[in-house]
């Protein structure tokens, strides 16, 4: 059916369900610049007006589906399973066994699952080997998630949709039509609160957090990858919540204990998102969800949502698209190897002697956190966002690391015995916390954190550090191949940018969280640990080492 003919279909399959939408607002055909269809304002919008609105009956989910008005007896075993699994099974009997006599038929001849006219899927699960080099060196690369998808695949055809359901019709579903199915959900689902939830089951900080948001007197559904801390679901989920981390087994009865289904809403879902020029909400009511603006909007205008608060590489791995000029949540990473490596080169620290700090520090971590709310400072890799920020953990173990290395120029830590390792490595800490508390750090470690961002820095390819330029209206037109080159070079400028405007060291410790940082001599506060590290001590190993210590 031709592009246009299916989105008239559409609007009057929308009419025919009651949902009501704003005359100033219409959907467009946007394919030139590789967005499909997105929603377009015709006339002045002002903040706050409703732009549409959709009956709860007209969403699609697992306890709204065909599946269950057909076979009501297997609603307690697809309540069983998890958000994701259900919602696979859900689309896939509308979609395969139901085809045109599903409620949402006219829905799905919209979505890219059945409109071979609307863009092709581009998320990282569909794309080559070929297409994935270009990536390099982003740690994207190792986030995908085709294994953990493909696991669920294989565990839920056949042994549950065939033996535990009895749904034989869906027993030829393919890898293909799976992974499609799968990447829709992510792309275009919701989390929808169950309005007969029983909050009694909710925990008193969570009902808190709930008065708060109900002031509104409407709620916000989360586009389904949302990770926003502050909201109640989103800590029912959990941390980025997609198939990745909702790995349940079949037992956990998960379902039921969500107070949300996750949802496919249409309309709503035919909103694109930009973290920059986000503009429309959606809210729900008891009844209905609400589109609404949340700022005004000009004539010709799109209307956006926003997906969450992601960097371009991972609105490429779950969208499959970019922003062209960056998101606003963009950040770079330092792998931890980059970290162990400049300090085995600064210090003379063995890999391994690196590696036995790490796991010293894990170890310090473990026992401080029976006292207090301590975090892992040892992690596989360290943000470093466009807003010259980084994280708290970065700056902790590289100050630490910093302390390290001086001390062990002084006197080798590696003739140090593992105890008193331990209780140096435990020391120099606790002495760092401390030293951050007070709102100070190095100038060594100033150095080093510089010189570690350069190093990472270096390993991009010298096309991220150009600046982001506009790739054109017609986008759309360019191959497969060449868009996919397109975007991952965009992705590389955002985490290039991001680890440049961290360099910026006069904006990452003067602004918030570490505003006013002051950069002391290292030598004070390294004789300070030294000192009473070693009057402290009694073992042989400490003799020798203190000896030497007070001898230089
Ligand atoms: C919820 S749908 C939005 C409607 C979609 N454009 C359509 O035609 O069905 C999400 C998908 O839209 C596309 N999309 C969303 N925002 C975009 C943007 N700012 N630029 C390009 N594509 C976008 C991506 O392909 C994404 O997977």
């Amino acid at each position: 059916m031709p592009f246009e003919t299916t989105t008239k279909a559409f609007i009057q399959w929308l009419a025919e369900h009651n949902v009501s939408v704003s005359p100033k607002v219409e959907i467009a055909d946007l394919r030139a610049q590789n967005q499909g269809r997105g929603l377009v304002a015709t006339q002045d919008i002002k903040d706050d007006e409703v732009l549409f609105t959709i009956p709860r009956s007209a969403m699609l989910n697992v306890d709204n589906s065909s599946l269950v008005t057909d076979h009501p007896e297997l609603r307690p075993k697809l309540f069983a399973l998890n958000q994701w699994e259900s919602l696979i099974i859900t689309l896939l009997y509308e979609i395969q066994v139901k085809k045109q006599d599903s409620p949402w038929h006219q829905y799905f001849c919209m979505l890219p699952i059945l409109d071979s006219d609307n863009y092709t899927f581009n998320q990282l699960m569909f794309w080559s080997e070929k297409d994935l080099k270009h990536l390099e060196p982003s740690l994207i690369l190792d986030r995908i998630g085709k294994d953990i998808s493909e696991a669920m695949y294989a565990k839920l055809f056949p042994t549950v949709v065939v033996q535990d359901l009895g749904l034989a019709l869906l027993q030829l579903v393919t890898l293909e039509d799976y992974h499609r199915v799968a990447s829709i959900i992510m792309s275009y689902s919701f989390d929808v609160d169950r309005p007969d939830f029983d909050s009694e089951e909710e925990s008193e900080d969570e009902e808190d957090e709930d008065e708060e948001e109900d002031e509104e007197n409407n709620k916000k559904p989360k586009n389904d990858n949302s990770k926003d801390a502050s909201s109640k679901k989103a800590k029912q989920v959990k941390k980025n919540h997609d198939a990745q981390d909702d790995d349940a087994s079949y037992d956990d009865a998960h379902l039921l204990n969500d107070g949300y289904f996750k949802s496919m809403i249409p309309l709503a879902d035919t909103l694109n998102a930009n973290t920059n020029l986000h503009n429309a909400s959606l809210m729900y009511t008891e009844d209905n969800l609400v589109m609404k603006s949340i700022k005004p909007i000009r004539k010709g205008d799109q209307v956006y949502n926003i997906y969450s608060d992601h960097p371009n590489s991972e609105i490429l791995r779950r969208y499959g698209y970019i922003e062209p000029n960056g998101s606003k949540y963009d950040f770079g990473e330092i792998p931890l190897g980059i970290i162990r490596d400049f300090f085995v080169q600064q210090s003379g620290l063995s890999v391994d002697s690196v590696q036995e700090i790490f796991s010293i520090l894990n170890k310090v971590v473990e026992i401080e956190q029976e006292e207090s709310e301590m975090v892992e400072i040892v992690l596989d890799s360290y943000d470093c966002f466009t807003t010259s920020e980084v994280i708290l953990e970065l700056i902790f173990l590289i100050q630490i690391l910093t302390i390290i290395s001086s001390i062990h120029r002084i006197n080798s830590m590696e003739l140090l015995a593992y105890e008193p390792k331990f209780q140096l490595v435990s020391r120099v800490f606790k002495k760092t916390y401390q030293l951050i508390e007070s709102k100070r750090l190095t100038k060594v470690f100033l150095a080093n954190f510089e010189q570690i961002i350069a190093q990472r820095l270096a390993q991009y390819p010298e096309v991220a550090s150009e600046p982001f330029e506009e790739y054109g209206e017609n986008i759309g037109q360019k191959s497969q191949d060449e868009t996919r080159r397109i975007y991952a070079q965009v992705v590389l400028k955002s985490e290039v940018q991001s680890l440049k405007n961290c360099l910026k060291v006069e904006k990452t410790f003067q602004n918030g969280d570490f505003a006013n940082y002051k950069f002391i001599d290292d030598g004070k506060f390294i004789r300070n640990i030294i000192k009473k590290r070693f009057s402290d001590d009694s073992t042989s190993e400490d003799e020798v080492t203190s000896k030497k210590a007070r001898a230089t």
